[in-house]
């Protein structure tokens, strides 16, 4: 289908505006948290003494605010813009588009105001209470319907891989929402599960783990497999491996769960199930990041001038090295030292900042001056003033976490000869201050590198410049 003799449909661009800004925002204010919680670790007065400031209510914040708000309007704005796009075709309908916006941040905003008042189900990554439950249940159906909607008006034959990720995280999250939240209301604020003991901790890592595979992952390799092409003007590497990485992913991810509860009440063969899932998960996810970095073959130098491309493939190195290191802590053996401590904090960010928010960041900043009509960002200088501040805060981070969290562990493990515990717990903690400080400074990094975005989409918003659009258009490689 060649691009130049389809004159496009009028898309739907209006939501996706909304959603690309609103992730910028949530960004902020979600790893603005971030920062201050990392700061409460080393400095414990910064919460003020005031309850809805404690450590404990502002973490369920910063995780819901950076994964669902900030993560989840990304999603939205790349999953409805790609789907128009690759189906030639207006999104299903704009009614629908509306309600998943405005219900979207009607639940972050419930989110913003009843975790810091301790209003919880006490979920992780799941913390919101019934009501709120309700209302995401009927966002993300609103979202499934316009999604699968689209792809089948579409005007083109084949469905782009892009969106098989889109589609398979829309499904699953769906029915991990569904099935992780069933609970009996005693409240309008409170509510128990409907699991209890083992099976309710099994339902809950079902559920977090597949979050982790499904929302964290599934949807920003659709993110990739659009604007890593687009980005780098070269189709993807290999359709083939396209495929062969959707099928393997999805089936693997769903198993793995269990590596959450090694050495707990669960049943010893679900943990080695788990173990076994996510040692092989190993390589569909590999087959993913070289499918995205050798999109890049014959375009190499592309790298050294576009700041845009380089957040999205550092986005897919960080990606590589989470994918290698969470099969790695999943051996029993080696989640025997890493599980609680700051080692699995590091593997998080490492996933979540290095993979995540940069593959978004760079996804943003290819898509603001197409919403907008421009010809491109206000200035790339500043674009890659923020890649700079965004590798530089993740390493650190990083860094920071895989060194205070093999300490922590080998210095609670150590004994003395008569079997006597070496170190107490606060000299282990007190060991972890430099590294929670160096955390800190990367964070601010993150958070500075942010702003400059913020800054840099302001002026290009409101900049008097239009782009050409046909000129632009006829421009862009393939994918549609
Ligand atoms: C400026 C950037 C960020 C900073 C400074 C930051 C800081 C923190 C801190 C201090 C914690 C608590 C660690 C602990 O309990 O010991 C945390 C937890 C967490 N953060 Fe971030 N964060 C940032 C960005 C992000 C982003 C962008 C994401 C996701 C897209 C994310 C996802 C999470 C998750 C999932 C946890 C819970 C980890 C666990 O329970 O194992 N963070 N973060
Ligand atoms: C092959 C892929 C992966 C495997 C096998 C894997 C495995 C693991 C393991 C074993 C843990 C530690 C569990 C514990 O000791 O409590 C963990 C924690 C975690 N991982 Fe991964 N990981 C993978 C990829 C990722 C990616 C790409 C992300 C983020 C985008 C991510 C996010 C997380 C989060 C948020 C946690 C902390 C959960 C919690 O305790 O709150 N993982 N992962
Ligand atoms: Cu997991």
């Amino acid at each position: 289908m060649s691009e130049m003799t389809q004159t496009h449909p009028e898309y739907n661009y209006d939501v996706v505006r909304k959603f690309a800004v609103m992730a910028v925002i949530w960004g902020i204010v979600g790893m603005g948290v971030g920062v201050l919680i990392a700061a409460q670790l080393i400095w414990p007065a910064l919460n003020f003494d005031t309850p809805w400031l404690t450590f404990s209510r502002l973490r369920p914040l910063h995780t819901n605010a950076v994964i669902f708000a900030f993560g989840g309007c990304a999603l939205f704005a790349t999953s409805y813009y790609v789907v128009q796009r690759t189906s030639q075709v207006r999104l299903f309908s704009d009614k629908l588009a509306n309600f998943t916006f405005w219900g979207w941040q009607a639940i972050i905003v419930a989110a913003a105001i009843t975790l810091p008042l301790g209003i919880t189900a006490s979920k992780e990554y799941a913390e919101l209470e019934w009501p709120i439950d309700i209302l995401i249940t009927l966002v993300w159906v609103a979202y499934l319907i316009n999604f699968f909607g689209t792809v089948i008006i579409r005007k083109v034959s084949h469905i782009y891989v892009a969106n098989w990720f889109f589609g398979a995280f829309i499904i699953t999250v769906a029915v991990l929402h569904i099935g992780n939240s069933l609970a009996v209301p005693v409240s309008l604020t409170k509510s128990y599960s409907i699991y209890g003991g083992a099976v309710d901790a099994m339902m809950q890592w079902w559920y977090g783990h597949n979050a982790v595979g499904f929302f964290l992952t599934a949807g920003f390799l659709g993110m990739m497999y659009y604007f890593v092409p687009k980005q780098a003007g070269r189709p993807v590497y290999s359709y083939r491996l396209s495929v062969i990485h959707f099928w393997a992913l999805v089936s693997l991810y769903i198993w793995a769960g269990p590596h959450h509860l090694h050495y707990t009440a669960l049943p010893d063969w679900t943990q080695s199930v788990g173990m076994v899932m996510s040692v092989v998960l190993f390589v569909p996810s590999w087959g993913g990041m070289i499918n995205g970095i050798m999109t890049l073959s014959g375009a190499w130098h592309k790298l050294r001038s576009d700041p845009v491309l380089r957040f999205l493939i550092v986005s897919l190195s960080f990606y590589g090295m989470s994918t290698f290191e969470g099969p790695m802590m999943a051996i029993k053996t080696v989640n025997a030292l890493s599980h609680y401590t700051d080692w699995t904090i590091g593997h998080v960010h490492s996933g979540a900042l290095g993979w995540v928010a940069m593959v978004s960041i760079g996804s943003l900043y290819h898509l603001i001056p197409v919403l907008f009509n421009k010809p491109g960002m206000y200035s790339l200088k500043l674009v890659n003033v923020h890649f700079w501040l965004a590798t530089v805060g993740v390493v650190l981070y990083i860094v920071a976490m895989w060194i205070s969290g093999v300490m922590q562990g080998l210095m609670w493990r150590a004994v003395n000869a008569d079997g006597t515990l070496t170190y107490s717990f606060v000299e282990s903690l007190e060991a972890s201050m430099p590294f929670y400080f160096i955390r800190f400074l990367g964070g601010c990094f993150v958070v500075v590198g942010m702003l400059i975005m913020a800054y840099n989409c302001y002026k290009t918003i409101t900049s008097d410049e239009t782009a050409d659009t046909k000129e632009a258009d006829s421009a862009e490689a393939q994918p549609a």
